[in-house]
């Protein structure tokens, strides 16, 4: 099946890279999400986010107003089910997920491919609630979209063939490489990295190490581009703690409990990048550790 328009749900940071990389190759892209100012931060970031590109050559300037002209952003989800594939990339909760596949249902186009960005969560439970568990699959993109070269094609235990391989021409025109996962809590890379990101906060919370000693040492002593901390609170802290209470649930193993101090810092909004104050204080000029 030909895929020419998508419906992008969540304008967060996954949602706005997802429509800027969709966009970039050719595709015309409709922004949903329920608040307005969402909605326009999204734009005015996808827009930094492509002058960045063409002041590295990357992209001329004709082409970042051609992407820029492909995405229609609205606040109404009707406008989202005429479209050729939807990719749902609101926030990191099954019963909010339920209820936007619920919402969304009576403006589908039977032809209509559903996705979920999911970090964690079962395709096949989401994919059960909707009526159509054979066109549905997980379309798993990692942050930031515009840079990190895979997404994770998760298929429910309903998902048809021709659904996988529609997506897997999708994932090339994007220029991405695709790897399949089993449908299986957090999947192949968050349930490798998000317990070494508990395991970092279980190692601060213990006080063998600082955010900084921390951080450092997973930089200069395993060569990660970003520390654990520095990670987390890229991903958001809510996501990580969503995805370790999914394993946790998912596995029945006690290895997967969330570190209290992670829970903590959730609990007090303190959620990373996104408002500003996570491990580190986005607030000054640099970043500085909270611990
Ligand atoms: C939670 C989940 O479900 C799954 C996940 O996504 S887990 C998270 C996975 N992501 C990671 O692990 C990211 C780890 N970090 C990194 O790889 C790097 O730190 C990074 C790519 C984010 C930044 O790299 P850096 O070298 O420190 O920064 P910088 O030199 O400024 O950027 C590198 C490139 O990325 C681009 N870039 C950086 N951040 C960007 C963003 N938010 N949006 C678009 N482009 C961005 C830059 O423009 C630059 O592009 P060029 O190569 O064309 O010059
Ligand atoms: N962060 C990451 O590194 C990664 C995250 N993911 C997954 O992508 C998804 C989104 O994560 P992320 O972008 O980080 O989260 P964000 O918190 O940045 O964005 C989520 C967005 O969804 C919006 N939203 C909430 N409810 C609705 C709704 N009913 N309809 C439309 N939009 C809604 C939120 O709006 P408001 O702010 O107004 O509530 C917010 O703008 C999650 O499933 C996450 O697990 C996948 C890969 C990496």
């Amino acid at each position: 099946m030909e895929i020419r328009t998508v419906g992008v749900i969540g304008a967060g940071q996954m949602g706005n890279g997802i429509a800027h990389v969709f966009a970039t190759s050719g595709y015309d892209v409709r922004l949903n999400d329920i608040s307005q100012d969402t909605l326009d931060r999204a734009m005015a970031l996808i827009e930094g986010n492509l002058d960045r590109q063409v002041s590295k050559g990357r992209l001329t300037a004709e082409e970042k107003a051609a992407a820029l002209s492909r995405i229609r952003a609205t606040t109404d989800i009707a406008q989202i089910g005429a479209t050729d594939l939807v990719i749902e990339a609101a926030t990191e909760n099954e019963k909010l997920k339920h209820e936007i596949f619920r919402s969304l249902a009576p403006h589908l186009a039977p032809k209509t491919i559903l996705t979920s960005n999911t970090s964690s969560i079962s395709i096949t439970r989401l994919a059960a609630a909707t009526d159509r568990p054979e066109r549905f699959m997980g379309f798993h993109f990692m942050n930031p979209v515009p840079v990190m070269q895979l997404v994770e094609l998760i298929r429910g235990i309903a998902t048809s063939e021709e659904t996988f391989r529609t997506l897997e021409g999708v994932v090339e025109r994007l220029g991405k490489t695709a790897a399949s996962a089993e449908d299986f809590p957090a999947f192949i890379v968050n349930r490798i990295l998000i317990p070494m990101i508990n395991e970092a906060i279980y190692t601060l919370y213990e006080g063998v190490g600082s955010v900084q000693s921390i951080d450092t040492s997973l930089k200069l002593g395993a060569n990660h581009p970003m520390g654990p901390f520095e990670l987390a609170d890229f991903i958001g802290l809510d996501t990580c703690l969503a995805i370790m209470n999914v394993l946790h649930d998912g596995l029945a193993d006690t290895k997967y409990r969330p570190c209290p101090l992670l829970v903590k810092y959730v609990e007090a909004g303190w959620l990373g990048r996104k408002t500003q104050r996570g491990f580190y204080d986005y607030r000054g000029e640099t970043p500085v550790p909270t611990r």
